[in-house]
């Protein structure tokens, strides 16, 4: 990358204090952009989803997956759920969406529960593994709550078999005037598809291990048993390890991050796989290079910038996350790492623009807690808009739940020194309620980008990006106007 006119900045810049302009291109056509990253993780879109609570969950890792990118399931969840949480996503299909399943005896009460779990927002009713039923959010309008899904169903208007092209796939859908149908292996469900998801699987590429299952990973801390939990992450299938703390340049990181990469070295030379390890957070060249010197391949950076984060304010900590990226991966790549920048993105731009200042990856936490497929309930205001509960993983609510097996006292005293948010309330956009919608929408301002830099490729982009300095009038003219001024 580089500024333009040769301009130095001559303070640190956030996403907002800086633009990209366009360079001539030979790249025209925004579908020859390639987005694999360089960073050996397998993703095939420059994105991973933040290893909190409120965002990451079964659900969020196999969609994600699905479209080329990665989910990292938090260090608080205990290890029975995660172990089963890979399994699960492992077995899911790489292209058909996950049905939603109900009983033809379940109330229809039951139904409206389960339904928005899915942005496809339908269930199947199974029978000895085939489906018998469809039902719909419409099925059950002004019907009673106590009646059965039996009884508002219908049987299915179109069942696929799984052996289908995807096109003829989406004409048979569109000819049928279908909005999503079941897929059938001999005669037994094995997912769902709707038009929108047919044209996604014809352009993303799906982030799969070295077996062809979808990818996933999974955090650690730094505190307790690392190398035990590491060792257990691994064993269980998870595809990326990150060691994770707000303050990544510390003592007790440099000391647990060695036993993560001991027992990743292991499992390699047990399984023939190399897990990549992620450590952080840092925003500083010497974190970069003591996190490397660690055995870290990737580091995550960022302190304050996350939507959750109240670090900044709490102690003045923190740098702003353009050049904190800038500076980490120049650091980074001198020394044969990768980089994810990690936090405070809430436009594609801000991907993009990352991924200009050398990012291989970018981390989004709160932005996707916003979707269906986060782990929460979905919730309605006094406006009726739909919304999720997002909270901090330093927020007093996660430092509760991560210290449950302290004393009361010790939980009380930790709690204290919170930073981060409990209660966020984070809408869901209703043009785009989904994660897959969200990443139609980065991706397709991310190739967009590329070809404005005449970048066919991340690493092309990372060198041929200019970048230019503005104030936040320079940002607000860029702002769209929805009602005149
Ligand atoms: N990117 C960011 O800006 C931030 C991210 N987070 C996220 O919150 C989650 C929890 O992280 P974390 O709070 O580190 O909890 P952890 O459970 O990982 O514990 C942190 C450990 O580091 C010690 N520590 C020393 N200095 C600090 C410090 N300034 N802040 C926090 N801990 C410190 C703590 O000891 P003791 O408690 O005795 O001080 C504790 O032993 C992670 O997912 C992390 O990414 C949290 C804050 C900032
Ligand atoms: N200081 C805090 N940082 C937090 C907390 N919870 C998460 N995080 C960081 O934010 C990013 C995600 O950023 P977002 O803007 O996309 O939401 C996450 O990966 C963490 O590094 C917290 O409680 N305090
Ligand atoms: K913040």
């Amino acid at each position: 990358m580089e500024f333009l006119n040769g301009m130095r900045p001559t303070h640190d810049l956030t996403y907002n204090d800086v633009f990209m302009v366009p360079s001539r291109s030979g790249v025209t056509s925004r579908m020859d952009v390639d987005l694999r990253t360089a960073d050996r993780v397998g993703t095939t879109i420059p994105i991973v989803v933040a290893n909190m609570t409120a965002v990451a969950g079964r659900r969020m890792a196999e969609t994600v997956a699905r479209r080329g990118g990665i989910a990292i399931l938090p260090q608080d969840i205990p290890l029975p759920e995660v172990r089963g949480t890979i399994e699960r996503v492992k077995a899911s299909h790489t292209v058909y969406e996950t049905p939603i399943v109900i009983g033809r005896d379940a109330p229809v009460a039951q139904l409206l529960s389960v339904l928005p779990k899915r942005a496809h927002r339908a269930a199947v009713v199974v029978e000895d593994g085939r489906p018998v039923g469809v039902v719909t959010e419409t099925d059950a309008e002004e019907v009673d709550r106590f009646a059965a899904v039996g009884d508002v169903m219908h049987e299915p208007r179109l069942v696929l078999d799984d052996a289908v092209d995807l096109r003829e796939a989406f004409d048979r859908l569109e000819e049928a005037h279908v909005r999503v149908a079941p897929v059938v292996a001999d005669g037994r469900l094995v997912g769902v598809v709707t038009p929108k998801g047919l044209i996604r699987s014809a352009i993303y590429t799906p982030a799969v291990d070295e077996r062809g299952r979808l990818c996933v990973g999974a955090a650690v801390g730094i505190n307790g048993d690392v190398a035990g939990r590491a060792a257990e992450l691994l064993a269980a299938g998870a595809d990326v390890i990150v060691v994770d703390t707000a303050h990544g340049h510390q003592d007790k990181m440099l000391a647990a991050l060695p036993q993560v990469t001991r027992e990743r070295d292991r499992h390699e030379s047990e399984t023939g796989v190399r897990v990549p390890v992620v450590a952080g957070n840092v925003v500083s060249r010497a974190g970069v290079e003591d996190l490397v010197d660690g055995g870290a391949d990737i580091i995550k950076v960022g302190v304050g910038p996350g939507a959750m984060c109240t670090t900044r304010m709490m102690t003045g900590v923190g740098r702003p996350q353009f050049s904190a990226v800038l500076e980490a991966a120049e650091s980074a790549r001198a020394l044969g790492a990768h980089v994810w920048a990690d936090g405070g993105v809430k436009y594609p731009r801000d991907v993009a623009l990352a991924l200009a200042a050398g990012a291989a990856s970018v981390m989004i936490g709160s932005w996707f807690s916003g979707t269906f497929e986060s782990p929460g309930d979905l919730v309605r205001d006094t406006d009726g808009r739909l919304y999720k509960e997002s909270f901090g993983m330093a927020s007093a609510r996660a430092v509760r739940n991560r210290t449950r097996e302290l004393s009361a006292f010790d939980r009380a005293r930790s709690a204290l020194f919170e930073e981060g948010i409990s209660s966020g309330r984070m809408f869901l956009d209703p043009q785009r309620p989904g994660v897959e919608d969200l990443l139609d929408a980065i991706i397709s301002g991310v190739r967009s980008a590329f070809t404005y830099a005449g970048a066919r490729t991340i690493g092309e982009f990372h060198t041929g990006a200019v970048v230019g300095i503005q104030g936040a009038a320079g940002y607000e003219e860029g702002r769209p106007r929805h009602t005149s001024w």
